[in-house]
């Protein structure tokens, strides 16, 4: 896709301070592909963050944030409602849906996968005890049940996409995810997208995976999984040095 002039008459450029691994960076990298905006990278060190993050981001200081020119905007699900009121004209469709329900539907599930899903998969990787572990596995897969039945009510059980025939918000969101949910048996020794259990949305993800905007920006498994035992040392560590 040929990338938009950003903002036709507005020659601030577009500056993302992400991290490879994060789910929440690598949603807004996927929007700002598929709208076909031109930005600028930067790789943030989760150990060491930029002055530049901790400026845009004092609050949260956290990654995603999106650079405007000078104007940052932090929060992945904020910055994907910015870009469609601040890029209206740019990419082949909206972000989000243009039904005010379809709006509000998207925004329940959008809500979910990040005030559920997302500390349900923390709890089976980091979770404390092996109990713990077991009980946030056990969630994950009744979250992803639960989505399951969410794309068959999106889609109609017709389409490829959550939004429809071509991504959109939900999609986009819950995409972001992705990575993580192809790398989880390597990562948690669970499969997560299981063909058996969830054939929608294991079928979805694979679509959306090979999406261009998707495939140059979601991260290897291999890589994940390595990521993810870097994050266990470092939890086995602050838990050794808590006792
Ligand atoms: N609600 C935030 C979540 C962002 C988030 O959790 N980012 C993580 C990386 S995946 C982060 O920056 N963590 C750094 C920290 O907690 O210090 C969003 O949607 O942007």
């Amino acid at each position: 896709m040929a990338a938009a002039v950003v903002g036709e008459g507005d020659a601030r450029q577009l500056k993302l301070l992400g991290m490879w691994a994060s789910p929440f960076a690598h949603r807004v990298r996927v929007a700002l592909q598929l709208k076909g905006l031109e930005y600028e990278h930067v790789e943030e060190d989760m150990g060491n963050k930029s002055e530049l993050l901790l400026a845009s981001n004092p609050v949260h200081k956290k990654v995603p944030v999106l650079l405007h020119g000078d104007c940052p905007i932090p929060e992945s699900l904020v910055i994907l409602e910015y870009l469609d009121d601040a890029f209206p004209g740019a990419g082949r469709q909206a972000i989000l849906p243009a039904d005010p329900y379809r709006r509000a539907v998207a925004r329940f599930w959008a809500a979910y996968v990040d005030g559920k899903l997302h500390g349900m998969m923390l709890n089976a990787l980091l979770g404390a005890t092996e109990e713990e572990r077991a009980a946030g596995t056990a969630d994950t897969l009744a979250a992803l049940d639960k989505l399951e039945g969410a794309f068959a009510e999106c889609s109609g059980g017709k389409k490829e996409f959550f939004a429809g025939d071509e991504p959109g918000y939900l999609d986009i969101v819950l995409g972001g995810f992705v990575g993580w949910l192809r790398a989880w048996d390597k990562v948690g020794g669970v499969k997560l997208l299981d063909a058996g259990r969830i054939p929608r949305l294991t079928a979805w993800a694979a679509r959306f995976a090979e999406l261009d905007a998707a495939k140059e920006v979601t991260p290897d498994p291999d890589r994940i999984a390595e990521y993810a035992r870097v994050l266990l040392a470092r939890r086995a560590a602050a838990a050794a040095a808590s006792e």
